[in-house]
Formats: C-alpha cells, sequence, structure tokens
C-alpha cells in the first residue's frame, strides 16, 4: 500500500483528494493536516467521508508527513516550497497542486506570483504533470508539479494543433470559464452566494496567473513562442471549467482525424464525434476532458471546446494519475468514476 499525506486537507482539492484516495484500492491514508482543525475528526467535518475515513486532522508540524510514501499538498501558492525540500530528503515523493513548481522561469513565477521563490533548484528538477505530455517523466519523478485547472483544459484543448504545427501559434485565444469552487474554500465576497450566483463575468483580463503556465506548455508543444490571449470568467456553477479555444488554420488537416489520433491511447481525453458541444455536467466528477472540434462554415478558425471539473481532472484527479503513475500501478487505478447527473 501507498502510505498517502495531505497538507491542506479541509479545502476543496484537499476534500476531493480524500473522495478519490477513500476509494483507492493501492492507498493507506496516513496523515491530513490543518491548522485549524486539528484534533477533529475528518468524517466530523465532511459527513460524505463518514465510514471511509478515520484520520483526525494534525497540525502540518506534528503530522508524520516524513513516514509518508508520497505528501500532497493542496496549499495555497507559497506553501509547498517551503516544506519540499525536508520532505524530498527524507525520501517521500510530492505532488504540489499549487503553482510554486510549475513554471520553470523563476523571473516569471516571481513576478505574477508576488513573491521569491524558496527552492528555485527545485523547480529545475521538478516534473510538470501534464501525463498526456510528460508521462516516462512523471513515472521517475520525485517531485511533480500538477497542472492548474485553466492550463489543464487548455493546453488538451490546444495541444494536437500546436503539436502538429498547423495553425497560428502567434494568435492563440483561450476564452475560459470556472465554476466557483475554482476560487478554493475561503471567504472572499466575489464567490459569496449572492455575489457569484444569477452573476456572469469575466475577471484577470489584463493578466492572470495561468496565462505563462499555459504559454510555457504550448511554446515546448510548439518548439517556439506563443502568442495567447487567455480571459477566465466566473460562471454560476459550483463545478467545471469550459474553455471555448479558437485559432487560425495555416495547413489544412483532418482535424478531427488529428485529434482522435493525439489521443487514442489516453484514457482520460475522450475526443467527441464532429459538432458536439461537450457540457461540464458530462465531467462532473470524473477524470475527464471531453474536447469537441468545430469549423464554423469552413472558414478558416477553428474552434475547440474543452471540458473538465476543475476538482478532478482540473487539480485531484490529475493528482492523483500522477501519483499511480509514479508508484508503476495503471494510471486509472481508483479513477474510474462516472460522472454524476444531473
Ligand atoms: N480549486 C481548484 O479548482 C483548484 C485549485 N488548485 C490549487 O490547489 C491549491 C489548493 O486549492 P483549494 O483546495 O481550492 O484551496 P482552499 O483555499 O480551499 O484550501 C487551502 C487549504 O490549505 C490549508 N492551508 C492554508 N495555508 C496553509 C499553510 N500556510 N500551511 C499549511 N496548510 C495551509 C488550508 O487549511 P488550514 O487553514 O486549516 O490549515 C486548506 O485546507 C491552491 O494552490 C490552488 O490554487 C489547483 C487546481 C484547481
Ligand atoms: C474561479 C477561480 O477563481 N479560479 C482560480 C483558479 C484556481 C487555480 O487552479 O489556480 P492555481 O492552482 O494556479 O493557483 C483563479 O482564477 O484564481
Amino acid at each position: 500500500m501507498i502510505k498517502v499525506g495531505i497538507v491542506g486537507g479541509t479545502g476543496y482539492t484537499g476534500v476531493e483528494l480524500l473522495r478519490l484516495l477513500a476509494q483507492h484500492p493501492e492507498v493507506e491514508l496516513a496523515a491530513i493536516t490543518s491548522r485549524g482543525e486539528a484534533g477533529t475528526a475528518v468524517a466530523d467535518m465532511f459527513p460524505s467521508l463518514r465510514g471511509r475515513v478515520q484520520l483526525q486532522f494534525s497540525d502540518p508540524k506534528d503530522a508524520p508527513l516524513d513516514r509518508c510514501d508520497v505528501v500532497f499538498f493542496a496549499t495555497p501558492n507559497g506553501v509547498a516550497m517551503q516544506q519540499t525540500r525536508a520532505l524530498l530528503d527524507a525520501g517521500v515523493r510530492v505532488i504540489d497542486l499549487a503553482a510554486d513548481f510549475r513554471i520553470k522561469d523563476i523571473g516569471i513565477w516571481e513576478k505574477w506570483y508576488g513573491m521569491s521563490h524558496a527552492a528555485p533548484d527545485l523547480v529545475a528538477e521538478a516534473v510538470y504533470g501534464l501525463p498526456e505530455v510528460n508521462r516516462e517523466a512523471i513515472r521517475k519523478a520525485r517531485l511533480v508539479a500538477n497542472p492548474g485547472c485553466y492550463p489543464t483544459a487548455t493546453q488538451l484543448g490546444f495541444l494536437p494543433l500546436v503539436e502538429a504545427g498547423c495553425v497560428d501559434v502567434g494568435y492563440l485565444v483561450a476564452d475560459a470559464k470556472s465554476g466557483v469552487s475554482g476560487a478554493g474554500r475561503k471567504a472572499e465576497t466575489n464567490i459569496l452566494f449572492s455575489e457569484a450566483s444569477d452573476n456572469f463575468k469575466a475577471y484577470g483580463v489584463q493578466g492572470h496567473r495561468h496565462l505563462p503556465e499555459i504559454r510555457q506548455g504550448l511554446a515546448i508543444a510548439a518548439g517556439r513562442e506563443v502568442g495567447l490571449t487567455f480571459v477566465p470568467h466566473l460562471t454560476p456553477m459550483i463545478r467545471g471549467i469550459h474553455a471555448t479555444l479558437y485559432a487560425r488554420v495555416t495547413r489544412e488537416e483532418d482535424f478531427q482525424a488529428l485529434f482522435e489520433q493525439r489521443y487514442a491511447a489516453e484514457p482520460f481525453v475522450d475526443v467527441l464525434p464532429p459538432k458536439s458541444h461537450p457540457d461540464t455536467r458530462s465531467v462532473r466528477a470524473a477524470n475527464t476532458c471531453r474536447i469537441a472540434i468545430h469549423r464554423p462554415q469552413g472558414g478558416e478558425m477553428l474552434v475547440i471546446l474543452s471540458v473538465i471539473d476543475n476538482l478532478v481532472k482540473g487539480a485531484a484527479g490529475q493528482a492523483v494519475q500522477n501519483m499511480n503513475l509514479m508508484h508503476g500501478l495503471d494510471e486509472c487505478t481508483g479513477l474510474g468514476q462516472v460522472p454524476v447527473l444531473p
């Protein structure tokens, strides 16, 4: 059994990890931290886990994290970079759901995240945890930087086109909408029910911290810098990301076949039949990205629709997929959940 620790067990990605790991046949949950809820039984705080998780929350400084095989950080940005070195030195593998190790250029990271980086050498070592791109490196990694939610939906939607070099990578557009759980479980005015429900707005149009992360991934795929306009929106649903992606064709291809071939062996990417309109419900609670390819009126623009559950393929599910790869398990172990309707 893989002994697992979670730092930040009271947030949305933390409890989503608990939901998935409680059903995982090869995992023993060994430690779950909370600074505010130390001593509280997990199942008292989250009745959905009654009978499934017997642990109590521990304070992070008392938790037996160094005796785990793998530790997930489901914490705000800037926490994992302080604690990862000691865990790696103790032989523990680390998967960070935050952004501490995602961006290789430390100057760019510091500019977008507004803090100094505490462990630049570990950024160099970390493997970006998008299995559809980095599967072999993830298997061997000590430290995995789990991608952000918008970056997962956006990169999976653009990758086949960018890798094939058949669109203008200087002018990509990603118009993405997220459910409110994407903002986490903290108290903030803009995610109050009376602010976020029955309402819809763009935010971060001048620049969002996921922009450099998406650009980095697509630039590697393209073999050159890419130009990307990324506009996130807050939409009145709880879970889900719907990314509408635009790219101008520079070389004709059978685009449907291109996507189908690129993802033929991918267990968690589903290329839908032509002219489909995937909805976020079709992936809710599942580790799946569903993609549809459109060419409106046969014009020069491709429109790609990409949907994920931000808490699953956009966070905790992808993290479990990475854990499976790191431990030599079938990548799909514990991730067979069927989406929840309605
Ligand atoms: N929500 C989403 O859809 C996604 C989130 N992410 C990223 O995952 C990370 C977690 O997100 P999310 O679950 O939404 O966040 P939440 O705000 O819901 O939860 C944060 C958790 O971190 C703990 N925590 C906060 N500060 C510290 C600290 N200094 N030391 C130890 N623990 C701390 C909190 O518990 P306590 O205060 O009790 O210690 C809480 O359990 C973030 O970096 C986020 O950007 C990534 C992809 C998607
Ligand atoms: C709706 C909403 O607020 N979403 C968050 C994205 C959360 C996330 O996944 O961001 P990181 O893991 O990169 O920090 C935001 O825009 O900040």
